[in-house]
């Protein structure tokens, strides 16, 4: 499943000093600020940020949603400047038609792209398996529960077989159990498809349990100010989570990320 072209110098994300405002005149904001970086086609980064430091304006830009303002977005060595199925975003809310069953959605995006029938049927049924929801296939989205939907949106994104998933903030909308649950099914996931996975979310212990790398954004900062590979991580240390939080390293690295965030830029 899903590493695409490119060579293997190439594969993956490259940013290249990327910088983005808003607005023109007076009321231009520059939102980020010179940002480089590579991140290789089999990795599991985290994005931690306060509100409004400009997280989603990267994942839109890395997307293909947003053009940066200055600096260019590559994908698998290709300048990248609109959406295409080689990278799928996962959002905070799941966006599944109502109107068809879970199966339905998940093969919708299949057929736009002009999947046959019967490959169709196939990546369906072996994504929704892969999302541990086989039994849900024929049910429609109101029958599901939140973490429910949340899977079968992640399953309609790993259908099309992206070599790279954007996720945005996927389970803050979820109670806390549910929200432990899917961390552990996406674990589950990537372990198996080693497909990049570039996830935004504002919560430290998620980003201590998920990211092998993680990347911090500050208030105003407009760039990474730290950016350091993940001891912790689950999918590396194979721990349970209730070890992994008892781990000696645990609230020393919670507390530096808590710092990193909230320090006032003009200290750095
Ligand atoms: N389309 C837009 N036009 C103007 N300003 C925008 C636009 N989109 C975002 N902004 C501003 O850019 C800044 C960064 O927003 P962004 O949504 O990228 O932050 P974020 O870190 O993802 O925040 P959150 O965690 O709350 O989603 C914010 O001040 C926001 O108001």
């Amino acid at each position: 499943m899903g590493i695409g072209t490119g060579t293997a110098a190439e594969a993956g994300i490259r940013l290249t000093e990327i910088s983005l405002a808003y607005g023109e005149g007076r009321e231009r904001r520059q939102v980020l600020q010179g940002i480089s970086l590579d991140l290789p086609p089999d990795d599991f980064v985290c994005v931690l940020g306060p509100s409004g430091c400009g997280k989603s304006s990267l994942l839109h830009m890395i997307a293909g949603y947003l053009q940066p303002t200055e600096g260019t977005v590559s994908i698998n060595g290709v300048p990248h400047r609109k959406p295409d199925p080689q990278v799928g975003v996962v959002f905070q809310h799941d966006n599944l038609f109502p109107w068809l069953t879970i199966s339905g959605n998940v093969a919708f995006g299949l057929r736009m792209a002009g999947i046959p029938k019967k490959e169709r049927k196939r990546r369906t049924a072996d994504y929704l398996s892969l999302v541990g929801l086989d039994a849900a296939a024929s049910l429609l989205p109101h029958q599901l529960s939140g973490g429910m939907k949340q899977r079968a949106a992640l399953a309609r994104t790993l259908a099309a077989q992206p070599s790279i998933v954007l996720m945005d903030e996927p389970f803050s909308a979820l109670d806390a159990l549910t929200r432990e649950t899917m961390q552990q099914h996406l674990i589950g996931i990537w372990q198996r498809t080693r497909t990049c996975i570039f996830f935004i979310t504002h919560d430290v212990d998620e980003a201590l349990l998920l990211g092998r790398r993680i990347l911090v954004m500050q208030a105003g900062s407009g760039r990474f100010v730290e950016d350091f590979a993940n001891p912790l991580c689950q999918a590396e240390s194979g721990l349970p989570l209730h070890e992994l939080r008892a781990a000696k390293d645990y609230i020393p690295l919670r507390q530096r990320l808590l710092q990193s965030i909230v320090r006032d830029r003009t200290t750095t």
